[in-house]
């Protein structure tokens, strides 16, 4: 079939392999060619650079000139080009008219269904490779790199500079798959492993989508469940930020208090539910602009506890068109279930498989017998080979305290953190923690999700922990960004019945596992903290 050079007539091209009537049909040609000259139905068809003729997107896709569209939209489009002209009561095509464009149709649409067909392939492909699993409707293309953000989306080039410059060169799996996610504007919840780059996957795409600073109100929001992890997330924000004005709050017991939240001209707020919540109850903020909300650690924030605030949090965001999206290391059905009820159209993407420790930490359970025996296996493990920073998790800050106060006064940096610190105290200890001024932090669960301290070396569980979630969130603290970790759990007789479970966990996640562990029974989690003897060896005042 030949094709009319779109020069010669502008609507001459939308008939290729038509016998047509012009002198007949000149009145309503003329009314076409008026009314649509610009539009996307007379664009459909046009003549790529090597002069074949191409669809429209095939050519954008080549040329990567004009911005992006609508994909869901273009075979309709295609065929509207068409019905505008059919409809016409003044035009009456011939048989032999009609089947030639039906035709013509027929071969465009197979030609798009093909080369459809074979992206779905490439995209299968790819996402095996990095062990990417996406279900929902239509799921955009991973990402092959960085650079296809300036091709595909338009990325400015402050940001491609920002990640650059923070030497992000690839992107990880679960922001190859969520940031097209989101640039589509589709909702989604995501789950990948601990220290798998999950901050960036929904920072980056907000940025985009932001485009510019505005002063007109609250425009995005990320919510995390403990200060510390907010305050990180703000930093990591204005870290990608840079070099662009956007307003980036982080919603501090100041702020809470002093703001003025009728004039907040704010485009990204970083906050707790809990404060959040207070600043919408007794302050009236105003969030009724927020176009993007992300639930980080979403599992954690649906839990009991904080989903109240949650609920009042998502009543707060009513703008219609919101994007929201959901990210955790670990995602129980409960929260799946409650994400579809809440959600559009979400795409679901899982890195690995779900609620699964990072592959990259090396996983030992020791058996310490009692409490004392804790203690001396922890001493002895420093005194032979203390390498810092170690974490070490304990399941209350009583039983925190008390083993800090068994520590300071041995020939090492240790500090602790839990929340009956002020906040200040708490910032300092994660401060010294990260700036290797503490060797040894000893740590409720405050800081077992979320926290990104770059380089620990090793985890200790001194008591077990109290779910399959919060094993691989503590352990996680280790071995991120693709380094090497090693995690060590001690348990007691307290904790055999639950030894299986965290047995399968190091299993999964390709660690040797002794038969015996293997063979024992498994016990459903129920909160596991158990009551333990004291840890402190000073005799009572
Ligand atoms: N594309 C990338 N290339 C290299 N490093 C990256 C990349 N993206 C993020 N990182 C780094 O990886 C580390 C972990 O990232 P991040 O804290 O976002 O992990 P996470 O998946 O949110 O972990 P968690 O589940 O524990 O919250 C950070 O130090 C971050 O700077």
């Amino acid at each position: 079939m030949s094709v009319p050079s779109p020069m010669a007539n502008d609507s001459s091209f939308l008939f290729s392999g038509i016998r047509f009537n012009r002198k007949k049909f000149g009145a309503d040609i003329a009314r076409f060619q008026k009314k649509d000259n610009d539009t996307d139905s007379a664009k459909i068809w046009t003549v790529a650079e090597d002069g074949s003729a191409k669809t429209r997107e095939a050519v954008e896709e080549k040329t990567a000139s004009t911005k992006k569209r609508k994909r869901k939209g273009n075979s309709s489009e295609n065929v509207e080009g068409f019905n505008v002209f059919r409809n016409s009561a003044s035009v009456a095509q011939s048989s032999g008219e009609v089947q030639a464009d039906q035709e013509s149709i027929e071969l465009c649409k197979k030609k798009n269904k093909k080369e459809q067909n074979r992206q779905l392939e490439r995209d299968a492909i790819f996402r095996k490779q990095h062990n990417i699993h996406v279900s929902g409707y239509n799921v955009p293309s991973p990402l092959q790199s960085f650079d296809e953000l300036k091709s595909r989306y338009r990325c400015p080039s402050y940001l491609l500079r920002n990640l650059k410059e923070l030497g992000f060169r690839e992107p990880t799996p679960i922001q190859r798959q969520t940031i097209p996610v989101l640039l589509d504007g589709r909702e989604c919840f995501a789950c990948a492993p601990t220290g798998s780059g999950k901050t960036l996957a929904f920072v980056c795409p907000m940025l985009m989508k932001l485009k510019d600073p505005e002063k007109g109100g609250i425009r995005a929001v990320i919510l995390c469940h403990t200060r510390e992890l907010s305050a990180q997330i703000f930093r990591e924000c204005k870290k990608l930020a840079k070099r662009k004005k956007f307003g980036i709050k982080l919603m501090t017991k100041s702020l809470l208090r002093n703001a003025d939240f009728s004039k907040f001209p704010c485009d990204i707020l970083i906050s707790t539910p809990l404060r959040l919540r207070l600043a919408i109850k007794k302050k009236k903020i105003d969030l009724s602009r927020v176009e993007y909300l992300v639930l980080d650690e979403s599992d954690k924030l649906f839990e009991p506890e904080l989903f109240k605030q949650i609920a009042s949090v998502l009543k707060a965001c009513s703008n219609p068109s919101i994007i929201r999206s959901l990210f955790s290391a670990t995602l129980p059905d409960f929260v799946e279930d409650r994400a579809r009820e809440l959600m559009h159209d979400a795409v679901r993407v899982i890195v690995g498989r779900k609620n699964m420790a990072s592959e990259t930490i090396k996983q030992k359970l020791i058996f310490t017998g009692s409490e004392e025996g804790k203690l001396l296996a922890i001493r002895q493990s420093f005194a032979e080979s203390l390498n810092p920073p170690v974490l070490v998790f304990l399941q209350s800050k009583e039983r925190a305290k008390e083993l800090y106060g068994e520590l300071a006064f041995d020939n090492i940096r240790v500090d602790v953190i839990h929340s009956d610190l002020s906040e200040q105290e708490r910032g300092n200890a994660v401060d010294n923690f990260r700036a290797g001024k503490t060797w040894v932090l000893i740590a409720t669960d405050v800081v077992a999700r979320g926290m990104d301290f770059k380089g620990v070396n090793c985890v200790i569980n001194y008591d077990f922990p109290d779910s399959a979630s919060a094993y691989v969130h503590r352990i996680g603290r280790s071995g991120r960004a693709g380094r090497s970790g090693e995690a060590i759990t001690f348990y007691t007789e307290e904790d055999i019945p639950l030894l299986r479970n965290v047995a399968n966990l190091m299993a999964a996640s390709g660690c040797e596992v002794p038969p015996w562990l293997m063979e024992l029974q498994k016990k459903k989690w129920k909160k596991h903290r158990p009551k333990r003897d004291s840890i402190s060896t000073k005799p009572d005042l």
